[in-house]
């Protein structure tokens, strides 16, 4: 069979934040059940920035097996785990704290080699490596689910509009020195991780994301960072926006993308 194209964003909105916050968390709770069912755990990467709020549906959740979740940050900020710019700490005030996930299944940085950014993305991508290496032919790592943000200039984990790391094709961990948006020093996964996800999903909320949520979905071929997540077959990229968010956007496609992606999960024993 020739290989599928990318199959088109879903996109979902909801008229509120709880509303928003209550079905992205059916919509973990989802994919960490068919990724148990599948493979015997699942792999979850998130974002720093509005990201970790918005996961507060997910506390106090019944039928979810945390000891089976392995979590990974898809960015993260240059600094210790307890500063209050760490995407680890972001996420961990928010969510992480609130549930148990064994620690040593909550994959962070190593905070012995911030003095050394090379080091430091590299040892983050032999966490990864050991994590997936064994189990796929090691190209790429394949999440159950990646869960992103979009900034207000169309970035994403850490890839910002016009930068190299956007043609970065080899490694999966990268580091920058100049992020326009503080703290300049990051590492960030790349678009191989990102985009041989099983599911990618973006939350957005509010009207201040409004303008740009129009130009990523609208404007594919202006090459936005978040325009670029296009997760291989079979994989399938999401969007949870609020009205307020969504008003711009051109949601005239979104069931039947909503059809395409029921039909593809349905057609592949994988997702
Ligand atoms: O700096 C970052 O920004 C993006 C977007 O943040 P948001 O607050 O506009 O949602 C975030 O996804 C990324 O993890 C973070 O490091």
């Amino acid at each position: 069979m020739p290989p599928q194209p990318p199959a088109p964003p879903v996109f979902y909105s909801f008229p509120d934040t709880s509303k928003l916050v209550d079905s992205l968390a059916n919509f973990v709770v989802k994919a960490q059940k068919d990724a148990i069912e599948k493979r015997g755990k699942f792999t979850l990467a998130l974002s720093g920035g509005s990201l970790p709020n918005n996961l507060k549906g997910l506390i106090g959740q019944e039928g979810v097996q945390w000891d089976k979740w392995e979590i990974f940050f898809c960015d993260e900020r240059v600094v210790p785990l307890d500063h209050e710019d760490s995407n680890f700490r972001a996420c961990n005030d928010a969510f992480l704290s609130h549930v148990p996930i064994p620690r040593e299944q909550i994959h962070t940085i190593d905070e012995s080699l911030l003095d050394d950014l090379d080091e430091l993305s590299d040892e983050y991508e032999k966490q990864l490596i050991s994590l997936f290496a064994e189990k796929n032919a090691a190209r790429f790592p394949v999440f159950d689910l990646i869960l992103l943000g979009m900034g207000p200039d169309g970035h994403t984990c850490s890839l910002f509009p016009g930068h190299e790391l956007l043609l970065e094709t080899d490694r999966w961990v990268a580091y920058l020195e100049d992020s326009p948006k503080p703290p300049a020093k990051r590492i960030t996964f790349t678009y191989p991780v990102i985009n041989h996800a099983y599911r990618v999903a973006f939350v957005v909320a509010g009207d201040s994301k409004q303008d740009m949520l129009h130009a990523v979905l609208d404007q594919p071929e202006e090459g936005l960072p978040c325009s670029r997540v296009r997760p291989a077959a079979p994989g399938l990229v999401f969007w949870f926006a609020d009205d307020a968010a969504a008003k711009k956007a051109n949601t005239s496609d979104a069931e039947e993308a909503q059809r395409l992606a029921k039909e593809r999960i349905n057609a592949n024993s994988a997702i």
